[in-house]
């Protein structure tokens, strides 16, 4: 609904036509009680009246933020206000298939786009200033996603235009003063909202403050953001029950909240929420922006109500600004160019949606139904949409470009300074400590789930029970054992290390790109988490089966065999692990595994013993085959003797099986075993790194 005194300005309507308008400057706030739409918001907030009544009620003019918080508050002024620039971005991908494109390229510059290229932003620029909230109004596909990604220094490509803060490029000390709450929350469903803020807290803050200060933080932050009564609630996802919506978005910006960032970006943090806890986020992103932050959203569908709350708005259309400029000034430049909401009480951010749709609401309430029958005359649109970008190139733009480009005084730092600002915040130890304990609690129900149990427990028994008391009068059975224990104790830790990477790199990705810990802390975390139900299940397995199955009763043996079985593990979860990383993907990184598995079982030397020599070598690359040939070697000796026909003993050694295996030479096995446990993880580390944003 149209705040009063916009409703006298939205009635006036006026065909689109070349209307100039006087230069204005569409940056600065407009005056007071001129047609503006920008109005005092209400004080309704019942959620968390204390807080969010004190932010809403703390709306001061942004030039001068008075801030009446504690220094402990979320809303204490930031340490590090910065200007963000952006002049002309545009930003082009290219395309597998031709598709459609921005408009103005379609249409003028064709010609200049390759075919197989699309121009998701073009010449889009904007200022926003530490105190201010600006929001980025357009429809579904219009490039506020790709807009907000870039001014976060997170886009990858190449991208036109000059973006600057504090007159400065992005820089890592930026990133660590930039917070980003992207559009799908990337949380930890199994941790509590107290686990989730605590964790990043230790990760985030510095090693200046002591753990129980950084704890206080955290209280703040749930206490600042209403989520008191959730603290103990698991966060939940897709799969997993948890908070709700709106608490998870509000843990998401919680996790940001707590480095006190300068500048706060946020992809629709009001998306799927109801209008007043939509409200609630919006004004809380107010206060923070009061604080003398930079705060910039992009938002689908704002209320009046919550429109009434942005400094400054940028309504993009398939890519190309159409307004760039403070929030009540937007229905006077429309007007002036002649464009007017045809509806009384319309809600501004409807108008100019429309707008950026390319319809033009400037028709009487009669004519609703012929209205209705102008959306599909796509020819009309385009001519609307069309007028409004060069309106904006000449009306806007201009004004806007000679303040961006007005002298910014850059502070001067010392290098000292610098440094400090570019180190890690915490230490490498800390790190991987902090990140080990969050992973063994997020995963400790993929660990120890039952299911996992019962399918080791439940093969252990079987197989300890078809092999029951074998001997060596049928010897071809226990190596047959030994075979089995090498195969599946390589398929099983191999298919659970593959998800490692591909199911984190959603959060990898978002706290790298925050600059939260090293690449190295991360992965060691990672592998060194796994490591105890990885090891405990083969232990139990190789301990009840070997028992059952009646392999030799000599304790050396039975703690050897246990010991080159975990070592297999371990390197047929470096397979994994590095086939996950380089792939990135769970579908094709399972079916290359079960290919490489399969081949490694033919090689292993246990189905085929005459193996032609052209492709005799596939074994050399198997890890199953030095584990069986090591577990063949550990269970029996050369000089040892078994019944292989009733009263009569043969050599072990000239079992056709055995004789083409070998028994000698075990530490060549074991060298190999080691060249691939540590070949394995570094390919996994460096396939990693290369993936990593920059
Ligand atoms: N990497 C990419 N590959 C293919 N298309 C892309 C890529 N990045 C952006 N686009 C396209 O650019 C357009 C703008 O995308 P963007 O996500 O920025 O839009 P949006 O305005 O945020 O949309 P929504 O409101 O639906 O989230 C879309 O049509 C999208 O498909």
């Amino acid at each position: 609904m149209m705040p009063p005194e916009q409703e006298t300005t939205a009635t006036t309507t006026t065909t689109p036509s070349t209307i100039t308008i006087p230069s204005p400057n569409l940056n600065r706030p407009p005056e007071t009680g001129s047609g503006s739409v920008h109005a005092e918001p209400s004080s309704h907030n019942n959620a968390n009246p204390v807080c969010l009544d004190q932010v809403l009620a703390e709306h001061q003019p942004q030039s001068t933020p008075s801030l009446k918080y504690s220094s402990n508050s979320i809303f204490r002024e930031s340490l590090r206000p910065v200007t963000l620039k952006f002049e002309d971005v545009g930003y082009t991908i290219k395309l597998r298939s031709k598709r459609g494109s921005c408009l103005v390229s379609s249409q003028h510059e064709a010609k200049t786009t390759s075919s197989s290229s699309r121009v998701v932003l073009s010449g889009v620029s904007g200022i926003v200033r530490p105190g201010e909230l600006l929001a980025m109004l357009g429809p579904s596909g219009s490039g506020k996603t790709t807009l907000l990604t870039a001014l976060a220094g997170r886009l990858p490509g190449k991208i036109s235009g000059a973006i600057s803060y504090n007159g400065q490029p992005f820089s890592s000390s930026m990133k660590r003063k930039t917070g980003f709450v992207t559009q799908d929350d990337v949380l930890y469903p199994h941790l509590t909202v107290l686990e989730t803020l605590t964790y990043a807290a230790l990760l985030r803050l510095p090693k200046k403050l002591t753990k129980e200060e950084k704890i206080e933080q955290v209280e703040l932050i749930i206490m600042e953001l209403g989520l008191t009564r959730v603290r103990n609630g698991v966060v939940g996802g897709p799969l997993l029950r948890g908070v709700s919506g709106g608490e998870r978005k509000r843990v998401s910006i919680g996790q940001e909240m707590l480095v006190n960032p300068s500048l706060l970006l946020l992809d629709e943090p009001t998306s799927g929420l109801d209008s007043t806890t939509a409200q609630r986020i919006v004004a809380t992103l107010r206060g923070l922006a009061r604080g003398g932050r930079t705060v910039i959203t992009t938002i689908h569908q704002p209320s009046s109500r919550l429109y009434r709350l942005f400094d400054k708005v940028v309504v993009l259309s398939e890519g190309c600004p159409i307004y760039s400029g403070h929030a009540g000034r937007v229905m006077e430049y429309f007007g002036s160019i002649g464009y007017a909401p045809g509806f009384n009480f319309m809600n501004p951010a409807d108008f100019l949606l429309d707008l950026a749709n390319g319809i033009a609401t400037d028709i009487k309430h009669e004519d609703v139904t012929e209205f209705h029958g102008r959306l599909d005359h796509h020819d009309d649109q385009n001519s609307i949409k069309q007028h409004l970008i060069s309106s904006y190139k000449k009306n806007v733009y201009p004004a806007l470009k000679a303040e961006i480009q007005e002298n910014h005084k850059i502070p001067l730092r010392t290098s000292s300074s610098r440094d400090s600002e570019n180190q890690w915040l915490t230490t490498w130890w800390e790190q991987f400590m902090v990140l080990l304990r969050r992973g063994l609690k997020e995963r400790k129900h993929e660990s120890y789930s039952g299911l996992r149990i019962f399918q080791v427990m439940s093969v252990s028994f079987l197989s300890g029970l078809l092999w029951w008391h074998s001997n060596t009068s049928h010897i071809q059975d226990q190596i047959g054992l030994l075979f089995f224990f090498s195969i599946f104790w390589g398929f099983f830790p191999l298919f659970n290390a593959i998800f490692a990477f591909p199911q984190e790199r959603p959060m990898l990705i978002k706290e790298r790109s925050s600059g939260m810990y090293r690449l190295s802390s991360y992965y060691f975390a990672r592998v060194a988490g796994d490591l105890p139900m990885e090891l405990v299940l083969p232990t139990v397995f190789v301990t009840v089966t070997y028992w059952m199955g009646g392999l030799k009763p000599s304790l050396i043996t039975f703690v050897l065999t246990l010991l080159i079985i975990l070592f297999n593990v371990l390197v047929s979860q470096g397979l994994g692990l590095a086939l996950g990383a380089i792939l990135m993907d769970v579908k094709q990184a399972t079916t290359l595994a079960s290919v490489t598995m399969l081949v490694f079982l033919l090689a292993g030397g246990y189905y085929i013993q005459k193996v032609p020599a052209f492709i005799a070598w596939l074994k050399y690359i198997s890890f199953s085959h030095y584990c069986y040939k090591l577990l063949v070697g550990v269970q029996y000796s050369e000089n040892e003797f078994y019944e292989c026909e009733f009263g009569l003993h043969c050599r072990v050694m000239d079992l056709p099986g055995i004789k083409c295996l070998g028994l000698d030479n075990k530490w060549w096995d074991v060298a190999a075993l080691t060249v691939m446990f540590v070949g394995y993880r570094l390919l996994a580390y460096v396939a990693l790194r290369m993936g990593q944003p920059h």
